[in-house]
């Protein structure tokens, strides 16, 4: 699959490797349904977010993976793990698939703070939305123990069953965030990067806010699974035995 047609368009990329790009419909309605119906003994509560983890366990200690085979949901019908591989956006890491999924779990006023993957990952990670849509805010890239920006470059609108892929400069170069909010108002609304990309409605609902129309876009419960590759894998050793 060529990603080029679903590049999300960013002002100065140019010359830049990667990007961000955005799969609108990415499973069907059924198809999401599946997912959504995986197992939920595995949850983990945070502060903020519930949080399943899924390929085996990152060791603090040096970043290597000891890894543990996928479960079914992801594997079998919608064989959703194939599909991201057939993707072609983990095509240049060492497994040539994702070897790791973080399923996190928002209720509408939840998000996360800005944030970088980091280098314990191949630079890609490909999410998909279920539930309700959400605006993942991309800031510039600073260190952890600066201030946390404010002000995003611009956001990105995820639908529910939609793919986003953020793969080389895109993936190093940049924060990603999800405001603590229930609803994005229009000022939010009008800095959607990948408005010519969403489905009639929001498209809508982003020219409307771009007009200055008082637009409101309510949150409500969704789920993102994020797949990346750990490359670094500990050989020999599993976890229980
Ligand atoms: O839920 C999301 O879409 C983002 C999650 C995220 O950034 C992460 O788990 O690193
Ligand atoms: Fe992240």
């Amino acid at each position: 699959m060529a990603l080029e047609p679903f590049r999300v368009p960013v002002p100065g990329w140019e010359g830049a490797s990667g990007g961000f790009f955005y799969l609108p419909e990415f499973l069907s309605f059924s198809e999401s349904d599946s997912i959504d119906a995986a197992p939920s003994l595995k949850w983990k509560q945070l502060a903020h977010r519930r949080l399943q983890s899924w390929g085996g366990q990152i060791l603090e200690r040096d970043g290597r993976l000891v890894p543990e085979p996928m479960p079914p949901f992801l594997t079998t019908h919608p064989r959703l793990l194939a599909r991201i591989r057939d993707t072609t956006a983990f095509h240049d890491s060492i497994h040539k698939e994702p070897n790791h999924c973080l399923v996190n779990e928002y209720m509408a006023g939840q998000g996360i703070m800005p944030h970088n993957d980091g280098p314990t990952y191949f630079p890609a990670v490909a999410t998909l939305s279920l539930g309700g849509h959400v605006l993942l805010d991309i800031y510039p890239w600073r260190e952890a123990r600066e201030a946390y920006p404010t002000t995003p470059l611009f956001s990105i609108l995820q639908e529910p069953r939609s793919l986003l892929i953020i793969q080389g400069d895109a993936y190093r170069n940049y924060l990603h965030g999800i405001a603590e909010r229930t609803q994005d108002d229009a000022p939010r609304m009008a800095n959607v990067a990948n408005s010519a990309q969403l489905s009639a409605p929001l498209n809508d609902l982003v020219d409307a806010a771009r007009r200055g129309e008082n637009v409101l876009c309510s949150r409500e419960r969704r789920v993102s699974l994020t797949f990346r590759d750990v490359e670094r894998v500990q050989r020999g050793l599993r976890i229980g035995r």
